[in-house]
């Protein structure tokens, strides 16, 4: 499979005039007229349960399309791909740590972390020898004693961090994380959001990270309530 080529953009993520409605409801959820990552950002985007973070991570990874407006990844304008394209884009492009972590259960903790580069050839060559690089991003996350064991087989935190290793590994420009810090209290959630900076520092992969928590605001460049950009009516919290 062909990985998609970006063109050459200032800004990482560039959104303009977007507008997304789900089948089957009129109001749109999203309106928002202008959104950008910059190259290297680490940017926090909070906003109540239901507010719409998911919704819009969704459609900056792809997974949906906007019914209006223009999404740009790394200048790839995301609508003029196919679905496969889009695929292939995001398992390039993006690394992503949802809040359920979505490893597979019937590979070991090391295949689920080296999985992103079976899908793309960018990804496989940025990390020159995958396997190793999976050993030292697992050594980093202190996941080592554990590679060879099921992801089942793992505590929560645990999954958490092989989640993160999977979402780096093979160094993406971008890292999309959608409330990966829920399930930790907050001794834990600090220590995470640390160690997610190191990893994506060393990687340099930016981060876009989506919780209701506003603790986790002070640790990142930027902090950006769901509702400054979006101009959506539905679902409109302050
Ligand atoms: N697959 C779907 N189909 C229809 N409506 C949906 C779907 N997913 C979410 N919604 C609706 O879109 C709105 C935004 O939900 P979304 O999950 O994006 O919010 P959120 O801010 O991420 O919330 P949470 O923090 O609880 O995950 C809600 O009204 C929700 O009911």
């Amino acid at each position: 499979m062909q990985d998609a080529t970006p063109g050459q953009t200032a800004a990482l993520i560039q959104v303009a005039g977007l507008e997304f409605a789900w089948p089957g409801t009129k109001q749109p959820v999203l309106h928002i007229p202008s959104f950008s990552l910059k190259p290297a950002e680490r940017l926090f985007l909070h906003g109540p349960s239901g507010s719409g973070k998911s919704t819009f991570l969704s459609l900056l990874t792809g997974i949906h399309l906007p019914q209006a407006g223009s999404i740009s990844i790394l200048g790839q304008n995301l609508a003029a791909l196919s679905g496969g394209g889009r695929d292939q884009f995001r398992a390039s492009h993006l690394g992503y740590v949802f809040q359920q972590f979505n490893l597979l259960p019937y590979l070991s903790v090391i295949d689920n972390v080296m999985l992103p580069c079976r899908f793309s050839r960018l990804r496989r060559e940025r990390a020159n020898d995958v396997r190793a690089q999976a050993l030292h991003l697992l050594e980093r996350l202190d996941l080592l004693t554990v590679r060879n064991k099921p992801s089942t087989a793992l505590s929560v935190g645990q999954q958490q961090r092989v989640a993160l290793a999977r979402a780096l590994i093979g160094a993406p420009e971008i890292l999309i994380a959608d409330e990966p810090t829920s399930a930790l209290d907050a001794e834990r959630r600090n220590a995470f959001i640390e160690l997610l900076f190191e990893c994506a520092e060393e990687n340099e992969t930016a981060v876009l990270l989506a919780s209701h928590d506003q603790h986790l605001a002070t640790a990142f460049d930027r902090s950006i309530s769901l509702a400054e950009i979006n101009h959506a009516t539905v679902n409109r919290h302050v």
